[in-house]
């Protein structure tokens, strides 16, 4: 990978120049791959007609990639202001697999199971761009993918302001899942996370939860967003 720094005199360099200095002098490009909206050189004269134009006068050839879709353009912003806004749908849709995460399972306050679902607790970046709340998930752990249920905040229920962690219910299983390595994707979002008038009452709520989530991590995918874990 060769990594340009942008500093003036990148940015004050013609497109012309940038073609003949660093496209062919440097690199000696056979082939470039641009979207559609790409601009680069002084002025940003240098579109993908231009570039287009370039690569027959130098020998090169120019892949212009068209935007994908009809909607909002992807982008990085895009998705997380989706994964912002709970919308794991949306998101998995353009990202083209389904969002997930990679952690190792920490020791909690092995209050899970006494409520009847112990959880394995994972410590996500605290920039991770997830709403909290309940999802319907897919888990993988010893090269195996489980339909679960996770829990992604402060638990309300129990702390005043603890720092969010992801909490992850396998369908179906028992076992120590402590220092092991979850991935976690994402299917749906099925509700907020709430502070209930009693402890039992959020009980029976994380049991309709996990027919929820059930239903929908052991139901058909969505072809347009696979699983990029396995
Ligand atoms: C399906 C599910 C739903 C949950 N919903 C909530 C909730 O609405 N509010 C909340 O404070 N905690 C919720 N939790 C988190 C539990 O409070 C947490 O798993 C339990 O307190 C264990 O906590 P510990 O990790 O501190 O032992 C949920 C957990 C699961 C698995
Ligand atoms: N079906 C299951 N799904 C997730 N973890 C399970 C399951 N069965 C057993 N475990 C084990 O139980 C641990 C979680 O138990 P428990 O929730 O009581 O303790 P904890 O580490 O304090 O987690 P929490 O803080 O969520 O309570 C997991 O890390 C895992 O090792």
């Amino acid at each position: 990978m060769v990594e340009l720094t942008f500093d003036a005199a990148l940015a004050s360099l013609p497109a012309e120049d940038f073609v003949r200095e660093v496209l062919i002098g440097r690199l000696g490009v056979v082939a470039v791959t641009v979207g559609w909206d790409f601009h680069f050189g002084k002025g940003r004269v240098g579109t993908p007609a231009f570039l287009t134009e370039a690569g027959a006068r130098y020998g090169f050839k120019v892949n212009v990639v068209q935007p994908f879709g009809t909607g909002t353009p992807v982008s990085s912003s895009a998705i997380r202001a989706l994964l912002k806004a709970g919308d794991v749908e949306t998101a998995n849709r353009l990202l083209g697999h389904r969002w997930f995460v990679l952690r190792e399972v920490v020791h909690g306050e092995k209050r899970g199971r006494e409520l009847g679902y112990p959880t394995a607790n994972m410590q996500l970046p605290p920039e991770t761009p997830l709403a909290e709340g309940v999802y319907a998930v897919r888990a993988s752990f010893d090269g195996h993918i489980h339909p679960a249920v996770a829990h992604f905040g402060r638990r309300v229920q129990f702390h005043e302001n603890a720092p969010p962690l992801l909490e992850t219910y396998v369908f179906d299983f028992k076992g120590d899942l402590y220092g092991k390595t979850l991935g976690v994707e994402f299917l749906a979002r099925l509700r907020g996370e709430a502070k209930f008038d009693s402890v039992d009452e959020l009980v029976s709520q994380m049991h309709r939860d996990a027919i929820e989530a059930r239903r929908i991590s052991t139901g058909p995918a969505d072809p347009l967003a696979p699983s990029a874990i396995g």
